[in-house]
């Protein structure tokens, strides 16, 4: 069964489409990459997907259920982190957490929020205000916020900007940690070494997908020496097709 199966999702601000018929399907357990320059249209598309956004075309699914009615749902059943650091500087870890896990009205909490403190490997610096971490380990609290209410979908946008190599690389081990558990992740990035990490990828610019596959694949098709000249060409390629277009 696909996590993620939708059709022609289009969202327009001022007549202009910033997704534009987007299909996009993603089968359970696998991690697509997410990638397109700025402003092409990532955050809308997973802000649609999660039930935050409504679409004004388009239709699918997200787990099963139906993207224009079943948001509540699906808010319940995804886990979604978001560009910005949400949680609160002068809350500790076990208590950001703790918070969270009541946001979601969790019956066991406190069992949650231990469960979440071990797999991201919290433990030792829970009483750590989290206004006191760097960006990798914020990062991590961020993550362990999403998988307390046990998601079986990670849409992920941009988890890793502006963290280093290393707690990058670790943020990538829990990812593959995850997948192989049957959780299915979309994840948006910039970084050319973490869409080699992914299963598949799907490369959107203005609004538009021009390339959905394996690296190797948009590599090939492209013509490309390697990911980043293939997406270099695609857009210019996009770019080409807007000029000739009758203004
Ligand atoms: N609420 C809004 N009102 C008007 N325009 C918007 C709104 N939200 C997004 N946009 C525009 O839609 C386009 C797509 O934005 P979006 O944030 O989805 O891109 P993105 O691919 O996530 O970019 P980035 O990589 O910079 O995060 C941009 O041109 C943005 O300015």
């Amino acid at each position: 069964m696909l996590a993620i199966d939708v059709r022609g999702l289009t969202k327009r601000y001022g007549g202009r489409a910033v997704v534009d018929h987007v299909d996009l399907q993603l089968a359970r357990g696998r991690i697509c990459g997410f990638l397109g320059p700025n402003g092409s249209g990532k955050t809308t598309t997973i802000r649609m997907l999660c039930g935050l956004l409504k679409a004004d075309e388009g239709h699918g699914t997200c787990l099963g259920l139906d993207i224009a009615s079943g948001g509540a749902e699906i808010k319940r059943q995804v886990g979604y982190m978001t560009q910005k650091f949400g949680l609160y500087e002068d809350l500790s870890i076990r208590e950001n957490l703790d918070f969270v896990a009541r946001l979601f009205e969790l019956p066991e909490r406190r069992k949650a929020v231990d469960r979440a403190l071990a797999e991201l490997d919290l433990v030792e610096r829970q009483q750590q205000l989290a206004g006191t971490l760097s960006g990798g380990w914020k990062q991590r609290l961020a993550l362990a916020a999403c998988l307390l209410h046990e998601p079986q979908l990670l849409l992920l946008d941009e988890p890793t900007a502006g963290v280093d190599p290393k707690a990058r690389r670790d943020f990538w081990d829990q990812i593959h940690r995850l997948a192989a558990e049957g959780i299915t992740v979309l994840v948006s990035t910039h970084y050319m070494d973490e869409a080699e990490r992914c299963h598949e990828l799907c490369y959107i610019a203005y609004g538009k997908v021009l390339a959905r596959g394996t690296a190797a694949e948009i590599v090939a098709e492209a013509g490309a020496r390697d990911l980043e000249d293939a997406f270099i060409r695609l857009v210019g390629r996009a770019q080409d097709n807007f000029k000739a277009l009758p203004s």
